[in-house]
């Protein structure tokens, strides 16, 4: 089953109950806009390499399209299209005035210099500067990409229509970014995982936390963990895992991991796997990486009471149903990870108005966001006995089916 299959199966699930007509769901699921380019790149020893790139513009009913921007070997036209649509219910669901979109180009960003993911970038904004544009599509960073290359897409779109930092956001504060945006997605992930650990009167300070992925949402989301009392006994990065039942110093791995590329043999700890780090004993698994990570396979061995979605959608339907039937708890994509998007939407707002938020007034509005997404989703919950998935679909969806019959079509 495909990534977009995936994604369509929630949306039919939520619009079967809401009764939305056959038209309706074909409306709101088909993509306005697919851009599939060819990305040729002179490497720095004078050959050519051939890359695919893709900007997909799902939903345009309640603003500006947006969503970030990732650089993997395994982007392909279906996962960016399943990605593009989660934004449309993310935006919605936190009730930002967006769409949604997603782009990528398949490749292997660790194989690419400095200079050469420059030129990469620019040449993927040369072929899709028209379709952008902070009143058209909004990118940001996803996997693999960062500060640095939403600079040099500014920089590049800014040659074609003028110099307009709201084309992109999650760029260096140095150069109209947002403070706060960097941590943004981690940080909120821990908001809202501390909300719902206190909804389901589990203990924040006494729970243990297992996280896959250590880049810029889990080592983040870590490090919030660490200073809420929380116990992080278990990370991964792509090369495996590290475990210590005590409990992870990760501010020093941070350092560790920006001195030695990766986390692996860190002192202290005993080496596991990502099956044996998702399969581990702990309160809270947070998976952080990739998408389709826990599936009917291995959705037996989950010894979590809470899987929080910070990655998007690393849990398939079939492992969910699981879930929904053993009581593991899970807090979806759509809502555990959009503090990004929310930061982002903050950095697009400053933007506009060549204003500058200090960090405690974007952690005080990120907060507020957040916190009343969540109490709408629980409540949704609560009424209809569905789970948290479900009823943050029916809040997203509602909203953009309302954008779209208020607006025509
Ligand atoms: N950045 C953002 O603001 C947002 C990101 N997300 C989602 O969060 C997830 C992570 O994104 P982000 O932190 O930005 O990405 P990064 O590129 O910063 O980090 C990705 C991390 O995942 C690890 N990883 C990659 N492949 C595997 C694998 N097969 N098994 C285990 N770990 C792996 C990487 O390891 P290594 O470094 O060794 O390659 C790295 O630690 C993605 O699903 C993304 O869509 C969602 C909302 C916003
Ligand atoms: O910050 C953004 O605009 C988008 C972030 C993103 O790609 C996501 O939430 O998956």
């Amino acid at each position: 089953m495909s990534s977009h299959d995936d994604a369509a199966r929630y949306f039919h699930h939520a619009a079967g109950i809401m009764g939305l007509s056959k038209n309706m769901q074909a409306l709101l699921l088909t993509p306005e806009r697919e851009m599939k380019v060819q990305i040729a790149l002179e490497r720095d020893n004078g050959e050519i390499s051939t890359f695919i790139g893709y900007r997909i513009q799902h939903n345009s009913a309640r603003g500006p399209m947006k969503g970030g921007l990732r650089y993997h070997h395994e982007v392909n036209e279906s996962e960016v299209l399943s990605l593009a649509t989660l934004m449309t219910w993310k935006t919605a669901v936190v009730n930002i005035p967006y769409g949604g979109a997603k782009g990528g180009i398949s490749v292997n960003v660790k194989d690419l210099t400095q200079g050469e993911k420059d030129r990469l970038t620019r040449k993927f904004v040369d072929v899709i500067h028209d379709m952008v544009g902070p009143d058209k599509d909004i990118p940001a960073p996803d996997m693999g990409t960062n500060a640095q290359v939403m600079a040099w897409f500014m920089n590049q779109y800014s040659k074609f229509h003028g110099y307009n930092p709201a084309c992109v956001t999650g760029k260096p504060v140095e150069l109209h970014g947002s403070e706060g945006r960097e941590e943004a997605t981690g940080r909120g992930v821990v908001s809202l995982t501390e909300r719902l650990l206190d909804k389901c009167k589990q203990n924040f300070q006494g729970s243990t936390f297992a996280i896959q992925g250590f880049g810029n949402v889990g080592s983040f989301a870590a490090r919030r963990i660490e200073e809420l009392g929380g116990k992080v006994v278990a990370v991964s990065d792509v090369s495996g895992g590290i475990w210590n039942p005590e409990g992870l110093d990760v501010m020093k791995l941070i350092d560790y991991a920006k001195d030695t590329g990766s986390i692996s043999n860190f002192p202290g700890t005993d080496p596991i796997d990502n099956d044996a780090l998702l399969a581990s004993e702990v309160d809270v698994l947070i998976p952080a990486a990739l998408g389709g990570v826990i599936t009917s396979d291995n959705a037996s061995t989950i010894r979590a009471k809470f899987i929080i979605e910070a990655a998007n959608a690393p849990v398939t339907p079939e492992a969910d149903e699981i879930f929904a039937h053993k009581g593991i708890i899970v807090l979806p994509d759509i809502l555990a990870n959009a503090g990004g998007v929310t930061v982002s939407y903050f950095e697009w707002v400053q933007n506009r108005q060549h204003f500058q938020w200090d960090v405690t007034r974007v952690r005080e509005e990120l907060h507020r966001i957040l916190s009343d997404s969540f109490d709408k989703v629980w409540q949704i919950a609560e009424e209809k006995k569905i789970s948290l998935r479900l009823a943050a679909y029916l809040l997203g969806i509602g909203r953009v089916g309302r954008a779209t019959v208020l607006g025509g079509i």
